[in-house]
């Protein structure tokens, strides 16, 4: 495998663009990948995963995504990830051959979620088969249990992994369990996986007990922000990486509690960023024209640290 920069840091869960009439609307990623960059500081990509409704989408799309972000990022971002996980292994396999074609950075899987592994040998015979279709491509587990109902605790999966994919490169941990996070750090003793973090509000949590660094919806529009808390984390300074956290987790409690997910994320990104991210794909809908004027007044009377607005 050809030697990479490590990932860590801010990842951002990309979402996927529509237009009015719930097309694709690629050629709106260009300008995506320059405000990720200029605007937010955030240089990683994680590609129709569940932010970009990858599950709401055909394969043609995927790919045609897939292959957007990786024109598009080209020199400009440090790594883009696809997520290849789908609910049958030929379109798994068959997304994760076309990620390595186009040269990605690194695929993620999640775990199939109608007919689910009971077990842990039984989900790593599934990301296996999906791994080996792409032999030289970093692979990560996508863990979510919120949304597959696959609750397999990862510090399980780690044992003996490497054995059977040798591509396996971490995982993304969107689930709340700091236990399991910290006994998965804690065996990965030659430091040789990555620990992303996915629950956004409770990062610094995540930072406390070893994650390398997080992917996650709201790096889209508070990645400059969350880049900040980074940083104050590293130094350390924690009394203003908790700043940091409590802010944005105010904002995201506040929305959460009007009713958040990614038809929501949609609207806070475009008028946040300025780009049209259109609507959500059926069977998610419009966020309601009142959560947008609530949730934008919420997060311009934010005061952050640094003292500028978000
Ligand atoms: C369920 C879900 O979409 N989780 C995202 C990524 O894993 C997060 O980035 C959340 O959107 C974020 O933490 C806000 O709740
Ligand atoms: C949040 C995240 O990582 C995803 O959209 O898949």
């Amino acid at each position: 495998m050809i030697p990479r920069k490590k990932l860590k840091g801010l990842v951002a869960a990309t979402i996927t663009p529509m237009t009015p009439d719930g097309k694709i609307n690629l050629p709106v990623i260009r300008q995506y990948v320059d405000y990720l960059v200029n605007e937010q500081n955030v240089k990683n990509v994680f590609v129709n995963g569940t932010t970009g409704e990858g599950l709401s989408l055909s394969i043609q799309e995927r790919k045609q995504l897939a292959e957007e972000w990786m024109c598009q990022g080209k020199d400009k971002l440090d790594h883009v990830i696809i997520h290849v996980g789908a609910l049958n292994l030929p379109e798994c396999q068959e997304l994760a051959r076309h990620a390595a074609a186009i040269g990605a950075g690194g695929i993620a899987v999640i775990a199939p979620f109608f007919f689910k592994p009971t077990n842990k040998d039984e989900l790593v015979a599934f990301l296996q088969k999906v791994a080996s279709e792409a032999p030289e491509v970093p692979f990560y587990y996508y863990h979510i249990p919120p949304l597959t109902g696959v609750k397999i605790r990862v510090e399980e999966l780690l044992d003996g992994i490497k054995a059977q994919i040798p591509t396996f490169q971490g995982v993304k941990f969107s689930d709340t369990d700091l236990l399991d996070l910290a006994q998965c750090i804690n065996k990965n003793e030659t430091g040789d996986f990555e620990f992303l973090y996915g629950v956004d509000e409770q990062l610094l949590a995540a930072l406390a007990v070893g994650a390398n660094g997080a992917v996650g919806s709201t790096y889209n529009y508070l990645g400059r922000q969350t880049n900040l808390m980074l940083q104050a984390f590293a130094k350390p300074d924690f009394a203003l990486a908790q700043q940091y956290q409590l802010l944005t987790g105010e904002f995201l409690n506040f929305v959460i509690k009007l009713g958040f997910g990614v038809a929501q994320t949609k609207a806070v990104m475009t008028f946040v960023s300025g780009i049209p991210m259109g609507p959500p794909r059926l069977p998610l809908v419009d966020a309601s024209n009142e959560f947008i004027v609530k949730a934008k007044a919420k997060l311009d009377s934010i005061v952050w640290p640094n003292g500028d607005c978000s």
